[in-house]
């Protein structure tokens, strides 16, 4: 009988976030055996947002020479034109996609923050929206896993980080969550806290197990977004922002982008049918490039 491979990158909440996922699997095809192969990227040693591509690339690789047969990604690494020949099979209900805000001695949420704070994150996104909320800030680069950067938020004198909630929730840290950042403040990256399952097109029995984790609503939220983000063409390393909620069965896409400095703001929302989440973004995102968003993303690649 054939043994599915799930690969996973190697760090611990990539780890940890695959080995949810085979839980899943197991219990929803318990006569299936299944292995998780840890694929080591290049990737890895930084985390540098720009080497994304890279260890996204390697887990691709492995899964086209049929070393896995289940590639488990956090969705919001994916660059938005899927590569030929591989599919996204699941995407699992998503967790909080909020950002969340950790503070240092007595500042336990981002109201508390004094004058010229310091806040740590190397995200662009991040970084111009706390611009864009409090000027008088200082952002400092900080990047690695959520171990390093917890540790560095004492070790380099900080006064908060901001991570993703999904990371913190994944690994069981809540407890050093201070606070979940408004959206209306910190408009999530588009695909924040979901995963995909990625499969080689026509292998239908990976594609079918991988299906059996998909949450349509989930899968809608994260496709209006990410058709944001591709209507733009600006990619990851843009400060681009997006969230979608579905309610009564209507889908409402709020999203943006900024300038470097987070003086300038183009942001919208747009509502529709989850069924075509997809083009709802798209829309969105010519809409805001023709309302100067085109200028900012201008300015913002130029850097
Ligand atoms: N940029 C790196 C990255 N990619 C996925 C996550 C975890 C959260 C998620 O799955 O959305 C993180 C860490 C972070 O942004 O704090």
């Amino acid at each position: 009988m054939r043994v599915i491979v799930v690969g996973t990158r190697g760090s611990l909440l990539a780890l940890t976030q695959t080995r949810w996922a085979v839980e899943r699997l197991k219990e929803n095809w318990p006569e299936t055996e299944f292995k998780i192969k840890t694929i080591q990227t290049k990737g890895d040693r930084g985390a540098d947002p720009r080497e994304q591509n890279i260890f996204v690339g390697e887990l691709e690789e492995a899964l086209r020479r049929g070393e896995i047969d289940i590639a488990v990604h956090s969705l919001k690494d994916l660059p938005t034109t899927q590569p030929e020949g591989l599919v996204i099979a699941g995407v699992p209900r998503r967790v909080d996609p909020r950002d969340v805000f950790i503070g240092r001695n007595s500042v336990a949420r981002m109201a508390d923050l004094p004058k010229g704070a310091r806040i740590g994150t190397s995200s662009v996104r991040r970084r111009a929206q706390l611009l864009a909320w409090r000027d008088d800030l200082e952002i400092v680069p900080l990047r690695g896993n959520v171990d390093s950067r917890l540790k560095r938020l004492v070790s380099e004198d900080l006064d908060g980080i901001i991570l993703a909630a999904a990371g913190l929730l994944r690994l069981e840290m809540r407890n050093r969550i201070g606070e979940f950042v408004d959206p209306e403040i910190l408009l999530p990256a588009p695909g924040q806290g979901a995963l995909a399952l990625e499969v080689r097109e026509g292998d239908d029995m990976a594609d079918e197990l991988a299906y059996s984790l998909n949450h349509a609503p989930t899968r809608a939220r994260v496709l209006a977004e990410r058709g944001f983000l591709h209507g733009l063409g600006a990619g990851c390393l843009a400060p681009v922002g997006a969230l979608a909620q579905i309610e009564d069965d209507v889908l409402v896409l709020d999203a943006g982008v900024l300038s470097l400095d987070g003086k300038t703001l183009i942001r919208g929302e747009i509502e529709g049918d989850p069924e075509e989440a997809w083009e709802l973004g798209l829309e969105l995102a010519r809409d805001v490039l023709e309302a100067g968003g085109r200028e900012v993303l201008a300015e913002a690649a130029g850097n």
